[in-house]
């Protein structure tokens, strides 16, 4: 049998080697004018491709001068604030708005009613895959199984490859939006029957339901859900669908579609890149680091004590030890995410109802000390602020979601963006993503 201590040991004993051999010194990315992350000096991205599908702004031009401003995100032409409010009070927006991501315009009633149509027709899994794939290992890290889904299913496409690659594609990524929240809810309560020992509950989608209520519906054991409950998850998933080309999970999407490589591997790579803890895996962190830092408070209403405490969690003190303070800060947006902004007048009405005042106290002081604190330990040239994921993670709990679904309610959300810009990359690209490494190697003799 294998000895895993023997492994780990010798594994421990040859990391000093590898960091002796793999580490590079700064002067040499600053020699060579590389910019690590593919990010200037400022924290800019470095100008990979041109897009139609999303804008995000964060800077505005003040008498020549490029100055940080809240923060703005467009979805093919349209605010994404606008997006919101025109749902109503009652409408949902994930289907129209998926729809309009794919298709770069915005659909009539007839067209949407059409594509409601294929998407629930779609809602539906080969025979026996959710008892022969689903139930199989299941596992608490729902991206990884269904990342596994994902990849299994392409064994019973007969056509993964076809000769007619946008229209397969297309066909294929408006498969995997329908049943992505198949492939989370189903695997949630696999691993919560089989891990937990609760009761498993698989509902089958119902075709006039829309996605968000799929969603709760099948999520419940007794399939209810308020109306109020669909709407805000329905808000959730319209913000979290699309973040232009240079977001890791995109990024990742379009590097693997322009190998040419098919589209149930391109989507399985950009969950892999989403679920770090970085990028989209950040929902579940936040909820983590605020059990974490009531547990290690006395009273949250101290100001002082809670920034004597953050500050520990930024020098790697405590918590996870990475030094980040989780929900804080985005590679793009300078003083606001707007998503945020708009998550956060749902958060206060729903704490306010559900009693979660004293949170909400928390959370306020988080995002008033957090950014200063950051800012006056690193070098951020843009500013730092709350990003999307910092109210994401307490919305789902309230809602009654499960923690191990928040990421994968982000990427239920993101396929979106994914598909609209595989479908971008395989039209308009056609070259294959190939930057270049500077080798500083020593030859030997
Ligand atoms: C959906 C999304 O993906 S939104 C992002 C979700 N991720 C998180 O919430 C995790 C916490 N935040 C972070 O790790 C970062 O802010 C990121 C990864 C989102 C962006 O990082 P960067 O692009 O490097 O941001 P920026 O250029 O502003 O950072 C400058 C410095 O501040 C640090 N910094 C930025 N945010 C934080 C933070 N929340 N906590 C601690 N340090 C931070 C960066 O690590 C960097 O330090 P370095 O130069 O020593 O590496
Ligand atoms: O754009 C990024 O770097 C992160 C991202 O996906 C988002 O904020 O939605």
């Amino acid at each position: 049998m294998r000895n895993e201590n023997e492994l780990m040991d010798y594994a421990m004993k040859q990391e000093e080697i590898c960091r002796k051999n793999d580490s590079i010194s700064d002067a040499l990315f600053e020699e060579y004018g590389v910019n690590r992350g593919l990010r200037d000096m400022n924290g800019k991205g470095v100008l990979t491709g041109l897009t139609t599908i999303s804008k995000i702004v964060s800077f505005e031009d003040v008498n020549g001068v490029k100055t940080p401003c809240d923060g703005q995100l467009w979805y093919r032409g349209y605010n994404v604030q606008n997006l919101v409010r025109q749902m109503g009070e009652n409408g949902f927006g994930f289907e129209r708005t998926a729809y309009l991501l794919l298709f770069g315009e915005m659909p009539t009633e007839e067209e949407l009613c059409e594509f409601c149509k294929i998407m629930a027709n779609c809602r539906t899994l080969p025979t026996n895959f959710t008892r022969d794939v689903i139930m199989k290992a299941p596992t608490k890290d729902i991206m990884n199984s269904m990342t596994r889904s994902i990849l299994t299913l392409a064994s019973y496409d007969s056509h993964v490859n076809s000769p007619d690659v946008i229209s397969n594609s297309l066909r294929q990524c408006i498969e995997l939006i329908s049943i992505f929240p198949m492939l989370a809810v189903y695997g949630y309560h696999a691993y919560n029957h089989y891990e937990n020992d609760d009761s498993m509950y698989i509902h089958r989608p119902e075709p006039e339901l829309s996605t968000a209520e799929n969603l709760l519906m099948m999520l419940r054991p007794d399939k209810k859900y308020s109306k109020l409950e669909a709407k805000v998850l329905d808000v959730a998933l319209l913000l979290h669908m699309e973040h232009g080309g240079g977001n890791n999970s995109t990024f990742t999407t379009r590097v693997v579609t322009s190998s040419g490589s098919d589209t149930y591997s391109s989507i399985a790579a950009a969950m892999s890149s989403l679920k770090g803890p970085k990028h989209g895996g950040a929902n579940i962190k936040v909820m983590e680091m605020m059990e974490n830092i009531r547990e290690n408070i006395k009273d949250v209403h101290d100001k002082d004590e809670i920034e004597a405490y953050l500050a520990k969690i930024l020098s790697g003190e405590t918590f996870d030890r990475k030094g980040l303070i989780y929900g804080m800060g985005h590679a793009v947006y300078s003083l606001s995410d707007p998503r945020e902004r708009v998550f956060k007048s749902y958060v206060e009405k729903l704490a306010g109802a559900k009693g979660r005042g004293d949170d909400m106290y928390l959370y306020n002081s988080i995002e008033e000390l957090a950014p200063k604190l950051i800012a006056g330990e690193r070098k951020i040239f843009k500013g730092v602020s709350p990003n999307v994921d910092f109210y994401s993670g307490f919305v789902y709990e309230m809602l009654g979601i499960p923690q191990e679904l928040y990421t994968a309610i982000f990427a239920i959300a993101r396929i979106v963006g994914w598909s609209a810009h595989r479908m971008e990359e395989l039209i308009g690209m056609n070259k294959i993503i190939r930057p270049a490494y500077m080798s500083v190697m020593k030859e030997k003799e």
